[in-house]
């Protein structure tokens, strides 16, 4: 009897033991199911062909040597790659023989690597219907409220510039707003004085200040050219300076050359004032100062330039002219524009900033080692200064390298290192200096780079008896 007892405890513990395991089992299934829904709830629609499309040409490798972008040339229903300099085929991995090194290019490439490692954060799905309307639903705001603020929020992170109080103008890349500031400024007084406004800017320096001025020139204003040949005193009318600080070519901190006075005024063109191209020694405080995401983050392509304006009446000529050019700014360039500085912001800047200093400075060091060997050539000097980004002094890493020819014979530099060195500079003349310089690119791809490196030791090495011999240590690297 108690042995029939004992075995019915069992079965009865046994099927309890079943019947928590069924609950238990069925629990977990309906947990998984619920989990799968929402999975499915997640799951992108609209943007999933987009992003498929983006990652898979991303995936394109072109032997390390190129790109194929969503609108390069399909061929057979594939991308193809499009080459860096000195290289070709349809995967780009033949060298093309004797191709001089590319010294001469003005993109900033050398910040790809940057955005290929932040792929994820700088990338940017635009829906078809992304403000498609000329304006923003505000027609008297010409870029977003996020936009500005960020831009705000990146000077105060860089410590480049004083933004407090002052207006932001946007303009199709730096270059659409220095003729805006120009036009502005020449409007200022020009029903009381019987002359044209008057644009002066230092040699070398960056060449649009001329070029533009003179293609759109007006009644209003023209170009004159040299400040240091000019006494205050002669001028008549409203005189305006273009300050490079740091300069294009030289890479130097500047301050204008005119002497202020009731009708001077300057526009500091501040497009390498950011941490990875030269010190900071305090934020700038000037009346007018224009950027560029081109020179920043190496978005030439997006065209966007930005002015941080005291006064509002030149902000507003300046916006009208804007209006009047362009019918307001691609809001596809703001978009992108927006999500490229959010990430430039992330950590106050540092990893950003420390990543193309870094670059920069090891590029210098480089190019002035090799040469400072040298008695036939000599590079500018930029001195070590304290930095308030950094917290320190800080090393020179401008964005080139000016080089004069010394020897009498060569008048034209560009043509002794076309010739004697197969790298291709940019022509002294191109800046408005003389032909016995030419202007070395720092900011290239790092391929372009490493070419230009190794065809300089060798140059400078064969040249004269200036006791350079290639280090293995830099040659390999
Ligand atoms: C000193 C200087 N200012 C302005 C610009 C133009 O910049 P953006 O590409 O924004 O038009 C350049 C471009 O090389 C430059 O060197």
């Amino acid at each position: 009897m108690a042995k029939i007892q004992r075995c019915n405890y069992v079965m009865y513990l046994l099927v309890l033991i079943l019947l928590i395991m069924n609950i238990f089992f069925f629990m977990k299934e309906l947990e998984s199911k619920s989990k799968c829904r929402e999975q499915e709830k997640k799951k992108l629609s609209w943007s999933q062909r987009a992003a498929e499309e983006a990652e898979a040409v991303a995936s394109i490798s072109c032997s390390g040597h190129g790109k194929a972008y969503l609108d390069s040339l399909v061929v057979d229903g594939i991308p193809t790659c499009e080459c860096y300099t000195c290289y070709t085929g349809p995967d780009c991995s033949l060298l093309i023989p004797n191709c001089s090194a590319n010294a001469f290019g003005w993109d900033p490439l050398f910040y790809e690597p940057f955005w290929m490692e932040n792929a994820e954060s700088s990338a940017v799905v635009i829906a078809g219907w992304h403000r498609m309307a000329y304006s923003f639903p505000d027609p008297t705001s010409h870029l977003s409220q996020e936009l500005e603020k960020t831009i705000r929020k990146l000077h105060s992170n860089a410590k480049n510039a004083i933004t407090d109080g002052r207006y932001i103008a946007i303009g199709v890349g730096a270059s659409r707003l220095l003729n805006a500031v120009v036009h502005s400024l020449s409007m200022e007084n020009y029903s009381s004085s019987p002359y044209p406004a008057k644009f002066f800017a230092k040699p070398p320096h960056y060449p649009f200040y001329k070029l533009q001025t003179d293609y759109l020139q007006t009644r209003h204003y023209e170009f004159i050219g040299d400040p240091s040949l000019l006494n205050n005193s002669d001028i008549g009318g409203d005189v305006f300076e273009f300050v490079t600080s740091p300069s294009n070519p030289e890479g130097n901190l500047e301050g204008p050359v005119l002497k202020g006075g009731p009708n001077v005024k300057y526009i500091f063109d501040r497009v390498y004032y950011w941490p990875q191209f030269t010190a900071i020694p305090a934020p700038a405080d000037d009346d007018l100062m224009i950027f560029s995401l081109s020179k920043l983050t190496g978005h030439a392509g997006t065209r966007l330039g930005w002015a941080v304006v005291k006064d509002v009446n030149v902000y507003n000529r300046m916006k009208e002219y804007i209006h009047q050019a362009d019918m307001e700014i691609s809001k596809d360039t703001l978009l992108r524009a927006l999500t490229i500085l959010r990430v430039v912001n992330e950590g106050d800047g540092k990893k950003f900033f420390n990543f193309a200093h870094e670059i920069l400075r090891d590029r210098w060091e480089k190019i002035s080692h090799i040469f400072s060997f040298s008695k036939r050539f000599s590079i500018q000097h930029i001195p070590t200064q304290y930095c308030t980004f950094l917290d320190r002094a800080r090393e020179p890493s401008p964005a080139f390298a000016w080089v004069k020819c010394k020897r009498e014979e060569d008048k034209n530099c560009t043509h002794v290192f076309f010739e004697e060195a197969k790298i291709r500079g940019h022509p002294g003349s191109g800046f408005f200096a003389d032909n016995t310089y030419v202007r070395l690119g720092l900011v290239t791809r790092q391929h372009d780079f490493d070419m230009l490196i190794s065809r300089l030791e060798q140059f400078i090495s064969q040249d004269d008896d200036n006791g350079y011999c290639i280090s293995p240590s830099i040659n390999n690297q």
